[in-house]
């Protein structure tokens, strides 16, 4: 079987370390520092707990078993014989530039990268390495283990074997793809993001409460999520920080990002991730 380098052990990376390790898969996840790998750790053993008794989901191996096919690490020299590389760091350009420049020196010439991103242009990121034939977005949702389709970014150069290869890999964790071409924000974001934006001003406007908005969504959409609760759960932060990639990258006013938005980040309510946005969350 396949071995699986994950970059960033961040939000992203824990979900599809546990997703690969799951599904039989050797990985190694490498962040930064051992403080972060550890945290990774003991969230990946607490979610796997979780997702059984939560969510009913069949996790017929002990958390033990599935933490032993993934190898915490630092060393970037450990990829070395990986056919697939994740790559989940931080959604900065300069940050990703650094990192696949690293990756296309160390990996094999065969290695494919998946990068998974929000926004960023996956043709651009493709251009830090010399293989963008093999390279390839790969916009998981969160949180990973639990969502059944990934969003698959075709870049400029991206070679049909290369689709093929990541749709296989991704059926063999349960995935079923959608693959789209590479735009900024791709399908999900460009358009989520215009109804979050949009929804922060209705009630700036005080046209309606956030539960007044999500409702309509939820009872007259049958969405499951209103847009002002996906939010919180993205992280105001991250959203504001995604409409300026949008703005920067369609020189389009659309993308304007809402000031009642600006000034809840400057006030320190990022969502559910500081307790308080929208809504306020008590653990
Ligand atoms: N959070 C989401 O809901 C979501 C959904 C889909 C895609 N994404 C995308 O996934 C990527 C990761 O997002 P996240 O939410 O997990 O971010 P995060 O901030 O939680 O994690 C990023 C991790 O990358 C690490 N990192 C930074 N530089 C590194 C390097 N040189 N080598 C190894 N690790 C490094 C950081 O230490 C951090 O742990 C971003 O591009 C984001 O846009 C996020």
């Amino acid at each position: 079987m396949s071995k699986i380098g994950v970059l960033g052990a961040g939000v992203m990376g824990r979900g599809v370390a546990q997703n690969f390790a799951q599904s039989g898969y050797d990985v190694v996840l490498i962040d930064l520092e051992n403080r972060i790998l550890e945290q990774a750790k003991e969230e990946i053993y607490n979610n796997i707990r979780f997702q059984t008794f939560f969510h009913n989901q069949k996790v017929t191996e002990e958390p033990e078993i599935i933490l032993s096919r993934i190898n915490f690490a630092t060393d970037y020299e450990l990829l070395k014989d990986a056919t697939f590389i994740i790559e989940n760091v931080t959604e900065k350009m300069d940050i990703k530039e650094k990192v696949y420049k690293r990756i296309d020196e160390v990996c094999l010439d065969e290695c494919i990268f998946l990068a998974n991103t929000s926004c960023v242009s996956v043709t651009q990121i493709a251009s830090f390495t010399t293989r963008p034939e093999q390279v390839i977005g790969t916009h998981f949702m969160n949180p990973v283990p639990l969502k059944t389709a990934v969003e698959v970014i075709r870049g400029y150069h991206t070679a049909e074997e290369t689709i093929k290869m990541t749709e296989e890999l991704l059926s063999n964790i349960g995935k079923e793809i959608i693959l789209v071409n590479d735009y900024p924000g791709f399908v999900s974001n460009r358009i989520s993001h215009l109804f979050m934006n949009e929804a922060a001003f209705v009630v700036q406007d005080q046209v309606a409460t956030p539960e007044e908005v999500d409702d309509i969504f939820k009872k007259c959409y049958s969405h499951k999520m209103g847009p002002l609760e996906t939010a919180d759960l993205i992280g105001l932060d991250t959203v504001v920080h995604s409409l300026n990639i949008l703005y920067e990258s369609y020189q389009d006013s659309k993308y304007r990002c809402c000031p009642l938005l600006l000034k809840m980040v400057s006030a320190g309510l990022y969502g559910r991730k500081s307790g308080k946005g929208f809504y306020t969350y008590v653990e």
